[in-house]
C-alpha cells in the first residue's frame, strides 16, 4: 500500500524502532468484526440458535472477529438487526463510555450509527439516546441503523452542536464524540482513505474536532462521562483536542483507560505535543493525558483507534442513579396511562408536547417527506401538513388543522389492542401531522431542533385507521402480536418475504401469541427465525407485503 509521504515521516519520527512493525502491518489483512444486538438477544442465545461468528473479542460485549470472506451483511440475522458489522476496534468508545440502562446519552456524530447501535445495546431500551450527525444525507442511514436495531427511547438528529448545547446544557450522563478526523487509522481498512487524508488535512480537522467538543462538554452533567475518539494517529487530533478541552474547562478531568496487557492498547502521549498544542495546561494536568488509550495494529488485532474518557466533576453522587430514574418513569406513566377500557392497560401518556397548540410546529417541519423511510407510500408527502400550509384560506392566528393528537391516540390505541396486545411501551406520544412517535417520558421538548426522527417512529393514523411503521415492527417482539407468521430463515417464504412479495402462507400458520392457529385478519408481524422481520396485511388467504422498498433486499 502506498501511504502519503508525509505520514510516514511522522510516523517514523513518533514511533522510532517501532515504526518497521508498524508500516509492516499494513501488509497484513485488515480487522473486521461484528457485534451481537444485545437488545435483541445475548450473544450466549446468537451462539447457541447460528453457531460462533468467530472468536470473541475481548474489550467488547458481544463482539466477535470475522473472517475477511465471511459475508455477515448477506445474512438474514443481519436484516433482522441480530448484529451490526463494525470494526473491532470501533468497539472500544461506548464500551470505555460506560453506559447504562436509564441513562441519557448523546451520540453527536453518530451516522452511520455503528456506536449508537451499541449504545443501545446497553440500554437495554430504559432511558434516552439522542444520536446526532450534522451531515443530513448521512442521517438516512443513520435512522434506519438505529430502527433496525429497535428504536424505542431514541430520537434522531441532524443538527450543528452548537444548537443541541442550547436545548441540552448539562444533560446528558453520557456523550461520545467520535469525531470527524483524517483516517490515518482506517488506511489498512479502506484504501479511499488514502486519498481523503491530502484532502482532510490535521490541521483542518484538528479546528473541527476542538469546536464539536467545546460543545460537546457544555451537554455533560455533573459527574457525567464524555469519551472522545477518533481513527487516526495524529497526536494534534488526539492529545491535542483533549489538551484543548482541559485547558477550556476546568471541571474535566481524564479518567485513565485501564485494560489488560494482553489486549496490547497504548497510553495516550502528550509528550508528542509541543508548547503551543499544550497551552492552559500545566505539567500536571497534561500528564493525565497518558490516561487515554491508543490502539496500534502491529499491537493489537485492530485499526488504529483512540479514545479518552473525560468525567465532568460534579456534587458527590451527581452522577444518577440510572435504573432509580426509569423505575419512577415507569411507575408515573402507569398511574396517568390507561385506554380506559377494564382488562386493557396501555400505560402512553399525552404530555404536553402533544397539546394542539404545538403540533402545528412539529408538522411543518414535516413537510417535504423527511423521517418517511420507514411508512407506507401513501403516508409520504401529501396529507402530512396541517390544511393551512395546503393552501386555502389563511388562519394565521386560528389553531392548526391537522388531526388532534388525541385522534391519534386513539387510533393507535385501537391498533394496539387488536395486533400488539402484549406491547407494552412506556414513554409520551409526539404527534407530528398523522404520524405518532414514542420518546421517554422526560425528554426534553424538541422544538426547533431539526429532529428526523422526533422519537421512536409508531406509525401513521390515516382517516380510516392506525399504519405500523417498520420501526414499530423491528421493536417489538414476536409473543407481542396477535397474529404472527413464523418463518424459518431457511424457508424460501422467509426470503420472499424480504423481496417485497405477495405470500400465500397456510392459513394454519397465522399464529395468536401462543404459537396455535390464530384464525381473523388484518396486520400480522412477519417473523424469521423468532424475531420479527416486519408488516403483512391477511386477508384469509393472502398476506400482502407491508415492507417498503428501503428495506427489501435486492
Ligand atoms: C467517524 S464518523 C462517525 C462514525 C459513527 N460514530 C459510527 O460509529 O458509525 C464522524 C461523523 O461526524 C459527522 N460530523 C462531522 N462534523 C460534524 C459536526 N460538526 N457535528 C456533528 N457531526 C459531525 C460526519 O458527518 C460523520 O458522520
Amino acid at each position: 500500500m502506498k501511504l502519503p509521504a508525509r505520514f510516514e515521516e511522522t510516523m517514523k519520527e513518533l514511533l522510532g524502532s517501532e515504526a518497521e512493525a508498524f508500516f509492516a502491518s499494513y501488509g497484513q489483512p485488515k480487522t473486521t468484526g461484528l457485534r451481537i444486538n444485545g437488545r435483541k438477544l445475548g450473544a450466549p442465545a446468537f451462539v447457541s440458535r447460528f453457531g460462533e461468528p468467530g472468536q470473541p473479542i475481548p474489550w467488547a460485549e458481544g463482539g466477535f472477529y470475522t473472517g475477511e470472506d465471511d459475508r455477515p451483511g448477506k445474512q438474514l440475522a443481519y436484516d433482522l438487526g441480530l448484529y451490526y458489522i463494525q470494526e473491532p476496534s470501533a468497539m472500544l468508545p461506548v464500551e470505555l463510555l460506560d453506559v447504562r440502562p436509564g441513562h441519557r446519552v448523546l451520540d453527536l456524530c453518530a451516522a452511520p450509527g455503528g456506536k449508537s447501535t451499541q449504545m443501545l445495546s446497553k440500554l437495554q431500551g430504559r432511558g434516552l439516546l439522542v444520536t446526532n450527525d450534522n451531515a443530513s444525507e448521512r442521517t438516512k442511514a443513520l435512522a434506519k441503523n438505529i430502527e433496525r436495531a429497535g428504536a424505542a427511547g431514541t430520537v434522531v438528529t441532524n443538527e450543528e452542536p452548537e444548537r443541541l448545547a442550547v436545548t441540552f446544557g448539562g444533560f446528558f450522563d453520557r456523550v461520545l464524540v467520535d469525531a470527524p478526523c483524517s483516517g490515518e487509522g482506517m488506511f489498512r481498512k479502506d484504501e479511499s482513505m488514502v486519498r481523503e487524508w491530502e484532502r482532510h488535512s490535521v490541521e483542518r480537522c484538528a479546528a473541527m474536532q476542538r469546536d464539536i467538543v467545546r460543545q460537546a462538554a457544555r451537554m455533560v452533567a455533573p459527574g457525567g462521562k464524555l469519551v472522545y475518539s477518533t481513527c487516526t494517529f495524529s497526536p494534534l487530533e488526539n492529545e491535542g483536542t483533549v489538551a484543548a478541552l482541559l485547558a477550556e474547562f476546568p471541571d474535566f478531568v481524564v479518567e485513565p483507560v485501564r485494560t489488560p496487557a494482553e489486549w496490547g492498547f497504548g497510553p495516550g502521549r502528550p509528550d508528542w505535543l509541543n508548547a503551543e498544542q499544550t497551552a492552559g495546561l500545566d505539567a500536571e494536568r497534561l500528564a493525565t493525558l497518558t490516561g487515554a488509550v491508543r490502539v496500534w495494529p502491529h499491537r493489537s488485532r485492530g485499526e488504529g483507534h483512540f479514545a479518552a474518557v473525560l468525567v465532568r466533576r460534579g456534587e458527590a453522587g451527581a452522577e444518577p442513579a440510572a435504573e432509580e430514574k426509569d423505575s419512577s418513569e415507569k411507575g408515573q406513566a402507569a398511574e396517568e396511562g390507561a385506554s380506559g377500557e377494564p382488562g386493557w392497560t396501555f400505560p402512553l401518556l399525552l404530555g404536553p408536547a402533544n397539546d394542539d397548540a404545538t403540533l402545528e410546529g412539529t408538522a411543518r417541519k414535516a413537510k417535504g417527506g423527511r423521517g418517511s423511510e420507514t411508512l407506507p407510500k401513501s403516508r409520504k408527502g401529501v396529507g402530512m401538513q396541517p390544511k393551512s400550509e395546503r393552501g386555502g384560506e389563511a388562519q394565521p392566528k386560528k389553531k392548526p388543522v391537522a388531526p388532534p393528537a388525541r385522534e391519534l391516540r386513539d387510533k393507535l390505541l385501537a391498533f394496539a389492542k387488536q395486533s400488539l396486545p402484549g406491547w407494552r411501551p412506556v414513554g409520551r406520544l409526539l404527534a407530528r401531522g398523522e404520524r405518532l412517535y414514542l420518546l421517554p417520558e422526560d425528554a426534553p421538548s424538541l422544538d426547533g431542533l431539526n429532529a428526523v426522527r422526533p422519537g421512536w417512529l409508531l406509525g401513521a393514523a390515516t382517516k380510516h385507521r392506525f399504519e405500523p411503521s417498520q420501526a414499530l415492527a423491528m421493536g417489538t417482539r414476536m409473543e407481542d402480536a396477535a397474529l404472527s407468521l413464523r418463518l424459518s430463515g431457511s424457508e424460501e417464504a422467509a426470503l420472499k418475504y424480504w423481496k417485497g412479495d405477495t405470500l400465500q402462507p397456510d392459513p394454519e400458520g397465522i399464529v395468536g401469541p401462543d404459537g396455535r392457529p390464530a384464525g381473523g385478519n388484518g396486520w400480522v408481524l412477519v417473523c424469521i427465525d423468532g424475531f420479527p422481520a416486519g408488516w403483512g396485511r391477511w386477508d384469509g388467504a393472502t398476506l400482502k407485503n407491508e415492507l417498503l422498498p428501503g428495506w427489501r433486499r435486492a
